[in-house]
């Protein structure tokens, strides 16, 4: 637009007579003519296409395939042939792919799987990589006899970070990127589990085999009811433009790999799992076959509330001997993660391995601790140590060969999130990670941590080699120390205890943590919670035989328990304070060192606990909750009330013999609190 020159009245004039330069008027560009007529603006070399949609086209190159091209000499012929071959072994690996795809995805009742294409189904021809094209970028089944069979379903298969990301930003609401890179995300309506509506299949073999009844988290459902969920996820998915594929494994025991795949309809979730599980590399998804265990995620479509066991839209389904889980009505992305731990929980103490709800590090002599713990007592804070490696944050094996994390990356916590107090964290929240449900500023994008109006569980799940000191492989040897995280609310568990076998043993099937109850109505008596093994939402056999091969192990590798309260101190919630995190990591420095092991100790009143008197870098008088609290009265009051809701709970095991003997039953039921 001209711009006004002020001296007529403000209409715009344009005189093609001035010449060159008008009088008042804009200076008219003067283009240099070439002698056949035809302007250039020729300051760097031309691009290499004619068109809009060549140049688009140039942009994108096909990815290297990944059979390697058999050494076939200088000569060209011979390698244009090598290359052929190489291409062909690849197509038909492709479309092995996308038949097991198909087959996934498959409805029970009709005969056929959909016919699967892959890619955007938004891509436009000219997006499309030059190069090669496959031959086999898309499966159509011999039969198709529904109104679904006509329809193509676009899968997008195990998509990178960057084409997740343009995937979530461009068709998801609430999709952004944040100032640090990371991909903040909205789960909808949930925003953390709903182990009341986890269901799994009861058949001949479950039966038996798992825990069921009072204080099991396993919830039956029968085979038939599972079917109808199935049915109903995967024709939701298939009624979809496209969905999301991830081929991945968990656990990185080798030996004890297990091959996932995750069916999703949203990126969001594509891009967490492809955070959160192990990432294959190009040569192993290539040959990665059929998956032990599939889950079809329709968390946006509810459950049919009409259905036989459904108790709320939300469903999270487990089929053992299909190996299949559904998840219908929630999008909270941690029931996929915690949803295939409780499959471990089930396939690895058949091979005697124990599975562990534990964070996992290791010093630099290759001295392993375990960090047990319910949500929010601190796996991830204190397994994530810059002095250490880490090996995992929540989820691992303990088997003949040591321990190995089940998965390839963290879901940490970011409420009041702190770059000062851990860094390491702070630092893991760039481009790739998923945040769920944070708040940020509309411009700027800065995330504001303390922000809590979408909800307290706010989250980032990020790739375990964003933490610069990972051990990778996540493997390390038999665990030195095994410590038991409590947040006690009610103030009266010491800042750490040293624990004898059967007092490790007492506290890890009680599972005690004490949280603060809702801050809506202002301050209210912490909530005691008991969860055996530190993780009862997600065992699939009785708390005992996990309990009888943790004692088992501990013993035969010499391992020493610790319990550390990361909660209050000099008074229950509303009157004392959390202990200072930089007082736990001093704790949790002196367990690794051996330190604290040849320190001096007392035993306390009532729960009988061993504690030290004296840690370097921690206040002496903070080691005793006793010495803490201004009313000695109500502290006695609290911690009586405390060891009666630990008496209570453990009634229920009173009459389970743990291990081979009874005598192991005896201690722990003795190393209890004594009142
Ligand atoms: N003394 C402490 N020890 C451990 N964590 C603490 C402490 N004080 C405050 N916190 C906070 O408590 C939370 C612990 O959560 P997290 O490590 O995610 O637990 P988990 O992984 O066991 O669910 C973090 O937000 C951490 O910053
Ligand atoms: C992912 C979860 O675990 P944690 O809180 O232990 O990190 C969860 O409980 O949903
Ligand atoms: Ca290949
Ligand atoms: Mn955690």
């Amino acid at each position: 637009m001209a711009s006004n020159d002020g001296n007529n009245n403000g209409e715009f004039s344009f005189n093609a007579n001035l010449g060159v330069v008008g009088r008042k008027g804009l200076a008219k560009i003067q283009t240099h003519k070439s002698k056949n007529g035809i302007c250039h603006d020729d300051s760097g070399p031309a691009v290499k296409a004619q068109t809009i949609d060549e140049l688009h086209s140039l942009q994108k190159k096909k990815s290297a395939p990944t059979t390697p091209i058999k050494d076939a000499g200088q000569g060209g012929a011979a390698f244009a042939a090598a290359v052929a071959v190489a291409q062909a072994a690849d197509d038909v690996k492709q479309r092995q792919q996308l038949q097991s795809i198909s087959a996934s995805l498959a409805s029970l009742t009709r005969e056929t799987g959909p016919k699967v294409v892959r890619g955007d189904p938004a891509r436009k021809a000219s997006e499309t990589p030059k190069a090669h094209v496959g031959h086999h970028d898309y499966f159509t089944p011999e039969l198709s006899i529904s109104d679904s069979a006509l329809k193509f379903t676009h899968v997008l298969y195990n998509l990178s970070q960057a084409e997740l990301y343009e995937q979530a930003i461009k068709y998801e609401h609430g999709s952004f990127i944040t100032s640090s890179g990371a991909l903040a995300t909205l789960s909808g309506a949930k925003t953390g589990r709903s182990p009341r509506d986890k269901r799994v299949v009861r058949d001949e073999t479950t039966e038996d085999e798992l825990w069921w009844g009072k204080g099991s988290p396993n919830i039956e459902m029968d085979e038939q009811t599972f079917l109808v969920n199935r049915e109903r996820a995967v024709d939701y998915l298939n009624s979809l433009d496209k969905v999301f594929v991830n081929d991945q494994f968990l656990n990185w025991d080798p030996e004890h790999r297990i091959k996932v795949r995750i069916v999703s309809a949203r990126a969001y979730h594509s891009l967490f799992m492809h955070n959160m599980c192990i990432r294959p590399t190009p040569e192993e998804l290539e040959d990665f076959g059929t998956p032990d265990f599939t889950i079809y995620n329709a968390g946006m479509f509810p459950c049919n509330r009409y259905t036989h066991y459904m108790t709320s839209s939300t469903s999270i389904d487990l089929n053992l001997s299909r190996r299949e889980m559904v998840i219908l009505g929630t999008q909270y992305a941690g029931e996929m993660k915690k949803g295939l731990f409780s499959v471990m929980h089930y396939l690895m103490p058949k091979r005697q391995i124990l599975s562990l709800h534990s964070g996992c590090n290791m010093g630099k002599d290759g001295d392993v601790a375990l960090f047990f713990g319910l949500s929010g007592t601190g796996k991830t804070t204190l397994s994530t140590d810059h002095n250490r490696l880490l090996i995992g944050d929540d989820e691992h094996c303990w088997s003949e060969n040591g321990v190995s994390n089940i998965e390839g990356g963290c879901y940490a916590k970011c409420i009041d999130l702190s770059r000062v107090k851990e860094p390491d964290i702070w630092n893991a929240i760039k481009f790739g990670t998923v945040l769920e449900n944070v708040v940020f500023d509309e411009h700027t994008r800065e995330v504001d941590y303390t922000d809590n109006s979408v909800t307290e569980n706010t989250r980032a799940a990020y790739p375990i080699e964003y933490i610069p000191n990972a051990k990778i492989p996540c493997v390390g040897p038999h665990p030195k120390n095994v410590i038991l995280l409590a947040c006690d609310a009610f103030g009266v568990l010491p800042p750490v205890s040293k624990l004898n076998l059967a007092q490790t043993m007492y506290h890890f099937i009680s599972g005690y943590t004490a949280l603060v109850a809702g801050t809506e109505d202002g301050i209210k008596e912490p909530q005691a919670t008991f969860s055996a093994c530190f993780g009862a939402a997600f065992i699939m056999l009785h708390p005992t035989k996990y309990a009888a091969m943790l004692a088992e192990k501990m013993k035969k590798h010499g391992a020493t328990g610790w319990l550390v309260n990361t909660g209050w101190s000099g008074g229950s919630y509303g009157v004392g304070n959390r202990i200072k995190l930089p007082y736990t990591r001093k704790i949790i420095d002196a367990i690794h060192s051996g330190s604290l092991l040849n320190a001096n100790y007392t035993t306390t009143e009532v729960f009988g606990l061993e504690i030290p008197t004296a840690i370097e870098g921690v206040p002496s008088e903070i080691l005793d909750p006793a010495n803490t609290w201004s009313d000695k009265a109500s502290h006695k009051e609290t911690l009586l009330k405390l060891a009666g809701l630990f008496k209570k709970n453990f009634e229920v095991f009173a009459s389970y013999k743990i291990g081979k003997d009874n005598k192991l039953t005896e201690e722990i039921l003795a190393a209890g609190p004594n009142f």
